[in-house]
């Protein structure tokens, strides 16, 4: 690992001290969009926002519908902060700064994660606009030591070897599947693995095959490396996909993905996830414990 591609504690705290000396809010738990997922931050009462590029030490946001702007705010009451556009690796990013934010976040007092993607659908009896909640994952790069866990540990933040085993927390998963029912959405919500593949290419059909034999639900391009740092530190997780479009597993199929079909998929479910995303913070302790108040 070269010596730009680490972030040392010090950097971490010097960006979590610039956000505490410009907003009042001290949120506890952090919501991550995903394409075209921007509108989750619309619903925060009461708003500080900041573009990433005045925040220092954060990277900057390059893919279409990742408006890059951290927004502060509450939901339900509870203050919550909202990253309008995350940061990928295929962007260039070291996967440091790719999770950057989630150990600011932690230094901020946050305790619990909320992460959401568009994904592309493997299982055969998922459709286009399907919301899946990541049961667990499996993270492709990992396989290969690329991982933002890689390199020297800072036990200040957690330990040499993680387990994962529990990298999804089943209160809240529970807990957004009655949230599902009430809210009668129950019949286009699945319950699923997803997969991160690098990127920024989609699928071949011979990956897509692969990929679909491994038992992988939904396949995308982040998740992954936000997931484990914030289990690394102490974080609890809770995952959404979106699914925008169905993997090409047929060489006869002539359809292709490409990210404008995505975003629309995105913008078209935007607002139910956003009633989700919402009900079950409002439902949600916020002291890391079971998950009502
Ligand atoms: O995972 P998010 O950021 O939601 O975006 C997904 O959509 C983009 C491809 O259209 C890729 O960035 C993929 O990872
Ligand atoms: N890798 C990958 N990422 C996606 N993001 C949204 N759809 C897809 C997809 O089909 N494949």
């Amino acid at each position: 690992m070269h010596k730009k591609d680490m972030v040392s504690y010090g950097d971490y705290q010097r960006t979590a001290e610039w956000i505490l000396s410009h907003t009042k809010h001290q949120p506890k738990v952090a919501i991550i969009c995903g394409s075209g997922l921007g509108l989750l931050a619309d619903g925060l009462q009461n708003p500080d926002s900041f573009p990433y590029s005045d925040i220092p030490g954060f990277p900057e946001s390059t893919v279409p519908g990742h408006a890059g702007r951290l927004v502060f705010g509450e939901l339900k009451g509870k203050t919550c902060v909202c990253m309008q556009g995350r940061f990928h690796m295929y962007e260039g990013h070291p996967l440091c700064k790719v999770t950057f934010p989630v150990r600011v976040f932690k230094l901020l007092g946050v305790e619990t994660l909320i992460v959401t993607n568009a994904a592309g659908s493997l299982a055969d009896s998922y459709n286009t606009g399907d919301i899946m909640i990541i049961r667990d994952h499996i993270n492709i790069p990992g396989f290969s030591s690329i991982s933002p866990l890689c390199g020297p540990n800072d036990e200040r933040f957690g330990p040499r070897f993680p387990a994962m085993s529990s990298a999804y927390d089943k209160d809240l998963y529970r807990l957004a599947l009655e949230i599902c029912k009430s809210l009668g959405i129950s019949h286009f919500v699945r319950e699923g693995v997803y997969c991160m593949v690098g990127g920024p290419n989609f699928e071949t059909i011979a990956e897509a095959r692969l990929l679909h034999k491994l038992g992988v639900d939904a396949v995308g391009m982040s998740t992954a490396p936000e997931v484990l740092v914030a289990n690394h530190c102490g974080m609890r997780v809770f995952g959404l996909s979106l699914i925008t479009n169905r993997v090409v597993k047929d060489y006869e199929d002539k359809e292709a993905v490409n990210h404008e079909g995505v975003l629309g998929v995105s913008n078209m479910r935007s607002q139910t996830l956003q009633m989700l995303v919402t009900e079950l913070v409002g439902l949600m302790d916020v002291n890391n414990n079971n998950s009502s108040e």
